[in-house]
């Protein structure tokens, strides 16, 4: 690495200690050279499922009412561009665990299913992966994850629990291994169950061609087969698809929505009407029972994703429909969990952080309801990989004393960050034979720094290259291309109506020259340039081309762990209790 010539060392060291004395002056304490077994902070990480920039307080709303995470910001620093490594959930979730964009951990596909599909597929976060959990655990902290992981769970039988969280450096879990989906409640829109029916639907439709083409050949002699073989074949293969395609729901709920308490399957299927509950009585018992020990707990939140379970106390208590309502029932845990925290005396201890997994769902809608989340004044949404809707996320950092309050910061950081910072607080040291993308925030969270220590920063969709992201800190300008941009259905309805996400290639138009924004003056990237109208156009274009060489170049080989193989049921991997033929269990009090 280059080091800067000592008369801008020695200016850097000024730049520091002035810092330092206004972090005084402004009554922060200072946290460099503490003495990490005695000053260890908590961490409490809070996590949204699809929660729509545009639908909290802080970032703008005026009719979703999130008074305790409006809160969190007054008293805490707020982040305006900050930035999910994809998204979609597994290869999002991936990258903030570990500081690594999803390509580097293989949490990625090439193939279209985007995220891990069922809890009984073989692929998850690879053992080899260093979580920060993994870390602050081997710095004596407890850790501990309630909620959502999708991250996968088996690999060669249903208990083998390779990528299981207590796998990856949490020694408490309780949550669901898979996530919300709105085939959870066979609510619409559905996830999986319409596609699969729709498939099965086609196989009997197939069949039904076969057996008639059976009989017509037998009519006109070409073919040799008794008649009843052919009424029999013909009835069985169609009663067999409608029959399973009815039955598809079901099946999913089995087999995909339920609890598990560490290595335990504790509640299948889920008990929609006691999830909230449940984990809000967990996280306080995990508080309760940490306090006298440094601990990191991930609360990752399974509102605001479809099919957006909201207990009756929140129902129409919101001006916007059922998603208003689950986003203030989230809003109002993320309160309970943070008055726990006050009544055991942890949060001047405790760096908290809210954030949402990637961007607001447009295309999650029934009819003219929508249902999914509002991402403000940035184009796209979930999926999309590119678009500034789909990546910017909230992102709030508390820590009383420490962090200013009401500090807001406008330079890019990314989610990848949360790595190297909690792992450096924590006493830990980010690990050396890997590359980890993600940058300590601390400096720029304390106001030490006023600038992003991202210079690039590249938005995948799947393993495509769609978007990249330059900051020129000499001109203080944001750049942004997007390589590749989905084709909206219907076309110009700025989301792809009909599917559950937009696809990340085939359907989508792939730009030469790119198309170029200032995000810094167009955040809402309404204003492509052009080479006419930008003199820079080329030398922008030109530097983002060649990140993304390099980048690319400094990838090894690594199996998908969303491919196709890995990404289908497999009956053997299905986690489940009870015994044959009455599975299913609820041992959650
Ligand atoms: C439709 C799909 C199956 C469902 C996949 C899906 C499910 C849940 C998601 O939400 S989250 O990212 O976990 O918060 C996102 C997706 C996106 C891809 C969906 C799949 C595409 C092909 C297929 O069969
Ligand atoms: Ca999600």
């Amino acid at each position: 690495m280059n080091r800067a010539p000592p008369i801008i060392q020695g200016a850097l060291c000024s730049m520091n200690c002035l810092a330092a004395l206004l972090g005084v002056f402004l009554g922060l304490k200072p946290v460099i050279g503490r003495d990490a077994s005695q000053s260890q902070p908590n961490f409490l990480l809070l996590l949204a499922d699809d929660l729509g920039i545009g639908d909290i307080g802080c970032y703008g709303n005026s009719t979703i009412r999130t008074p305790n995470i409006d809160r969190l910001a007054e008293d805490g620093v707020r982040l305006t561009q900050h930035l999910a490594a994809e998204a979609v959930c597994t290869p999002s979730r991936a990258a903030f665990l570990t500081g690594r964009y999803p390509i580097r951990t293989g949490m990625t596909s090439g193939n279209g299913h985007r995220v891990l599909q069922w809890a009984a597929g073989a692929g998850g976060l690879p053992a080899e992966e260093i979580t920060f959990a993994k870390i602050l655990k081997e710095q004596g902290y407890v850790t501990g994850l309630i909620g959502k992981w999708h991250l996968g769970l088996n690999c060669h039988s249903s208990s083998d629990h390779c990528h299981h969280p207590l796998s990856h450096g949490f020694q408490h879990f309780l949550g669901m291994p898979l996530g919300m989906m709105g085939d959870c409640a066979v609510a619409e829109p559905s996830e999986k169950r319409m596609k699969l029916q729709r498939r099965l639907h086609l196989c009997s439709q197939v069949a039904a061609v076969a057996s008639l083409t059976l009989a017509a050949g037998k009519l006109t002699r070409l073919i040799r087969a008794p008649r009843w073989m052919l009424v029999l074949v013909l009835a069985a293969t169609t009663a067999m698809f409608a029959a399973a395609s009815r039955h598809v729901g079901d099946f999913i709920i089995y087999a995909d929505c339920f609890l598990m308490r560490n290595h335990t399957v504790t509640q299948q299927p889920l008990r929609l009407e006691r999830v909230t509950g449940l984990m809000l009585r967990e996280a306080e018992t995990f508080l309760q029972r940490n306090k006298h020990h440094p601990f990191m707990l991930l609360v990752s939140f399974l509102h605001v994703h479809i099919p957006l379970v909201t207990t009756e106390d929140f129902h129409r208590r919101s001006k916007h429909g059922p998603y208003g309502d689950n986003v203030e029932e989230m809003d109002w845990m993320v309160g309970q969990i943070l008055d726990t925290l006050d009544r055991e005396g942890l949060t001047d201890n405790t760096l908290v952080y809210f954030a949402s997994d990637h961007g607001g769902s447009l295309e999650s809608r029934v009819g003219h309801v929508q249902l999914g989340g509002w991402n403000g004044g940035y184009r796209g949404g979930k999926g999309m990989g590119g678009w500034e809707g789909g990546i910017r996320v909230p992102g709030i950092f508390r820590w009383p004393g420490v962090l200013p309050a009401g500090r807001v910061v406008d330079q890019p950081t990314s989610m990848m960050d949360v790595f190297p910072t909690v792992v450096l607080l924590g006493g830990g040291a980010e690990p050396k034979d890997r590359v980890i993308d993600g940058r300590n925030l601390l400096p720029l969270l304390r106001g030490e720094t006023q600038h992003s220590d991202h210079e690039f920063l590249l938005h995948y969709c799947e393993v495509f290259l769609h978007a990249a992201r330059w900051v020129q800190r000499d001109r203080g300008r944001v750049w942004k291309v997007h390589f590749m941009t989905p084709n909206f259905h219907p076309e110009g309805a700025g989301a792809c109506y009909g599917s559950a996400v937009c696809p990340c290639f085939g359907d989508v138009t792939e730009h030469d020259p790119p198309l170029l924004f200032d995000i810094s003056a167009d955040p809402g990237e309404t204003h492509p340039l052009n080479p006419d109208s930008e003199p820079e156009f080329h030398e922008v274009v030109g530097k983002l081309r060649q990140e993304a060489v390099r980048q690319w170049s400094s990838l090894s080989q690594i199996h998908q762990q969303l491919g196709t193989i890995y990404n289908i049921w497999r009956p053997w991997l299905q986690p489940r209790c009870g015994e044959f033929p009455h599975y299913g269990c609820d041992l959650e009090e």
